[in-house]
């Protein structure tokens, strides 16, 4: 007879496995804080598929022994945490900022997985720290909205990035335009080290703390950096590919960030910190999504010179771990091939192109310069070049129908057809690759714009089905159509600024 099976006990959260690797390095690191709790807090989202790979049960909010609303929202403290505020530095908008650190966030622990990886989780939003300067350490519904929106979009999307596990709300009012309510965001990820923990520790002739620092963070994140001649150099080296890989992906599918600092550049090559972000809609190659960055130098198209120049600011603050400074010039080198060819690459998925050939670069740019110069929605545009038929004379309206400059766009569509037909495959598998690549589904404003409207309104199921739609950003999803639209009209006059 077969016995049915055991039925599945999760435990408490007093057996969830801590460690502080990160609390550990002392107290020149952070300072041990608590979170200033949130009055009355109630549960706006969660991410499943964030808590699934935590290997939590799906039941993990609603349970009475694991108070997950009161531990994460600062009324309550899970057994064997040992919270702290990190101080970090960086450049802002090119200029040196002095000490940030973590003013409104709190690492509350590293918790173990069952593979024996670590995950960093953090409250974002939770009350002032020592590191809050003038800042009142809250954070509006608003903008944690939409920083797990897009948190959990990105994951969808294939793209490196800190994670959201839930937002939990609060009447609180906070100040900021206008009086808006409180809200927490619990983050995840294998490390919140950004450039500027280094930056922090070089600025204040720190080296022990600086060696400390890159001992750490290679032990546990870069294992292969540990043998190298000079490990801090091979570590500068590791995360200039992983920074150029990152903007290629965020080049490919769009994606603004709106606040490069250095303070907002991730050691693992994540993209972390959504605030003013955006995507393209109508493809604008200068594109500024930011309302407060009015030099635009976090434009699109600037994105990868900056991302550069970041690396620059991590290579200096790592020069006294590396005695031969051609060294930390060369561990950058890397990022003038690594990015062009991973953005190359990408660019040729997103047109279908399996093998290389001359001429398909130009065949690339000549797209994208059509597109900005008729303003073709950029998602809309490489989504439906998937339907594209190679036959000679085939219309193609859909995709054509896009550009104003018809002519140009025939011009350019017979050369793509001829290409095409170079490749071994045939147009219907070329498509569904393609589909692969090029996202049906993004977080545009003003998809997150109602579903913040929504929840304010105390009505949170639309965020929850708009996230059910962005981890399936490849996905045909026809009920949900509507998602997959142009902007309407009214999303011009949606303003997103470093205001959160
Ligand atoms: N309301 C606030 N209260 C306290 N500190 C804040 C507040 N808003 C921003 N800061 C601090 O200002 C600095 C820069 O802010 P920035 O907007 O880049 O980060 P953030 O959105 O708070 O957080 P993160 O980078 O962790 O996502 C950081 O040190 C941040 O902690
Ligand atoms: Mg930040």
């Amino acid at each position: 007879m077969n016995l049915p099976p055991e039925p599945r006990t999760w435990p408490s959260p007093a057996a969830l496995s801590w460690v502080h690797r990160y609390a550990a390095l002392g107290s020149e690191f952070h300072t041990r804080w608590t979170a200033q709790p949130l009055p009355d807090p109630y549960w706006v989202c969660t991410s499943g598929a964030a808590a699934e790979m935590l290997g939590w049960p799906d039941d993990w909010a609603q349970r009475d022994d694991w108070q997950a609303l009161q531990c994460l929202s600062g009324g309550a403290q899970w057994p064997g945490l040992d919270p702290v505020a990190t101080v970090y530095s960086g450049h802002q908008f090119g200029v040196w900022a002095g000490q940030l650190g973590d003013g409104r966030a709190l690492l509350l622990g590293e918790m173990q997985l069952a593979d024996g990886s670590g995950v960093e989780v953090q409250l974002k939003g939770s009350g002032r720290t020592p590191y809050a300067r003038m800042g009142d350490g809250r954070a509006v519904l608003r903008s944690s909205i939409r920083e797990f929106l897009c948190s959990e979009a990105m994951h969808g999307l294939g793209i490196p990035t800190t994670r959201a596990l839930c937002v939990i709300g609060s009447a609180l009012p906070v100040r900021r335009e206008q009086i808006e309510t409180a809200a927490v965001t619990t983050r995840l990820a294998p490390s919140f080290v950004r450039f500027g923990h280094f930056e922090h520790f070089a600025h204040h002739e720190k080296p022990q703390q600086l060696q400390q620092l890159t001992d750490h963070v290679i032990a546990c994140h870069y294992p292969e950096c540990r043998e190298a001649a000079q490990p801090a150099a091979a570590l500068l080296d590791a995360v200039t590919r992983r920074t150029a890989e990152l903007m290629a992906q965020w080049q490919a599918v769009g994606f603004c960030h709106g606040v490069m600092n250095t303070d907002n550049m991730s050691i693992l090559g994540l993209t972390i910190d959504y605030g003013p972000f955006g995507f393209l809609d109508a493809f604008d190659p200068g594109h500024v999504c930011n309302h407060s960055d009015h030099q635009g130098r976090y434009a699109y198209n600037r994105q990868p010179n900056i991302a550069l120049w970041n690396l620059h600011a991590l290579g200096q603050a790592l020069l006294p771990l590396i005695p031969d400074a051609d060294a930390a010039q060369q561990a950058l080198e890397p990022y003038k091939t690594v990015f062009p060819a991973a953005l190359e690459r990408r660019m040729r998925d997103k047109i279908g192109l399996l093998q290389t050939l001359p001429g398909d670069r130009e065949l690339v740019d000549d797209l994208l310069r059509l597109m900005a110069q008729d303003r073709c929605d950029f998602t809309i545009t490489f989504r439906r070049l998937a339907g594209f038929v190679s036959t000679p004379g085939a219309p193609n309206d859909s995709v054509r129908d896009l550009f104003v400059d018809r002519a140009g766009f025939d011009a350019w569509g017979t050369r793509y057809a001829e290409r095409l037909r170079q490749e071994s495959s045939v147009d219907a598998e070329r498509g569904a690759r393609m589909n692969r690549v090029n996202p049906k589904f993004v977080l545009r404003n003003h998809l997150a714009e109602v579903a913040i409207r929504r929840s304010r309104a105390g009505d949170h199921s639309e965020l929850q089905r708009l996230l059910a739609v962005l981890e399936r950003p490849y996905d045909e999803q026809p009920e949900h159509e509507a998602d997959a639209g142009f902007p309407p009209e009214w999303a011009q006059t949606i303003e997103v600024s470093c205001s959160s």
